[in-house]
């Protein structure tokens, strides 16, 4: 998947998404999530291959190894280039996703990339201990589950900017470190709980950016998103 900003179409149909994307080209990054594939199905995937986009298929499968190796292998078959799976499933599972994605891959097409979700980014420090359970930080709990990831094969984790220099420095700068919970100074956190600004992803070693409201919720959509990826790849050429 190319490095630009990845924009979360968190919509509600093909109808708002197309007409939000009317004033994009297809050198952007996309993100399709439960709403929009459970109420338009493969056909969405389909569409936005057609416009150019190169797709992160985000939803987050966790269920026991067989269900979710069945479930890989159909994704596979899709043409997106990124998804993903909760690695609390743990590691059988994951590797089990891993063993879907190769298997249904059609030959001559190059697999999905597959990423653990570590602790989601509206979660903090009390959730994890308290409803949870989890007799470790959060960050301690992020970076197991990374490793986890990483022995179970997988290509990187989603966490937040704020492990993933920590995550650079365990698994390898190389594992994908694919990071939502980004904002531009200033801007509203919503549902988010662990954000940080683009500038900060970079320096923290996020290899990818995921950008929903920032950018959706924008009174001009397009400037915003430029704006995001010009102080993201403006770092690039500094670091
Ligand atoms: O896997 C994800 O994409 C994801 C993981 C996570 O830990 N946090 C998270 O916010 N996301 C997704 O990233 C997007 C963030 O949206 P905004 O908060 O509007 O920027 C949403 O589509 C979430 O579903």
């Amino acid at each position: 998947m190319k490095t630009s900003p990845i924009i979360a179409l968190d919509f509600e149909s093909a109808q708002t998404t197309f007409e939000f994307l009317s004033a994009f080209n297809g050198d952007v990054n996309v993100k399709v999530g439960m709403q929009l594939y459970y109420k338009e199905g493969p056909a969405i995937i389909e569409k936005l291959k057609e416009r150019g986009f190169d797709i992160f298929l985000d939803l987050k499968l966790h269920d026991i190894p067989n269900t979710v190796k069945s479930a890989m292998e159909v994704l596979a078959g899709l043409g997106v280039g990124l998804v993903n799976v909760h690695a609390a499933g743990g590691r059988t599972m994951m590797e089990a996703a891993l063993e879907g994605l190769d298997k249904g891959t059609p030959s001559g097409m190059k697999r999905p990339s597959i990423i653990g979700v570590t602790q989601l980014t509206s979660t903090d420090e009390r959730q994890v201990q308290e409803e949870q359970l989890i007799h470790a930080s959060l960050d301690e709990s992020v970076l197991h589950y990374a490793k986890l990831a990483s022995v179970a094969g997988l290509d990187g984790v989603v966490c937040s900017v704020h492990e993933a220099s920590i995550i650079s420095e365990v698994c390898g700068p190389e594992f994908l470190k694919v990071t939502p919970g980004i904002r531009l100074p200033g801007g509203g956190v919503h549902d988010q709980k662990r954000v940080a600004t683009p500038v900060e992803a970079k320096k923290q070693g996020s290899t990818h950016i995921v950008v929903g409201r920032a950018i959706t919720g924008a009174s001009d959509p397009l400037a915003a998103y430029e704006e995001i990826s010009t102080l993201w790849k403006g770092m690039e050429s500094i670091g």
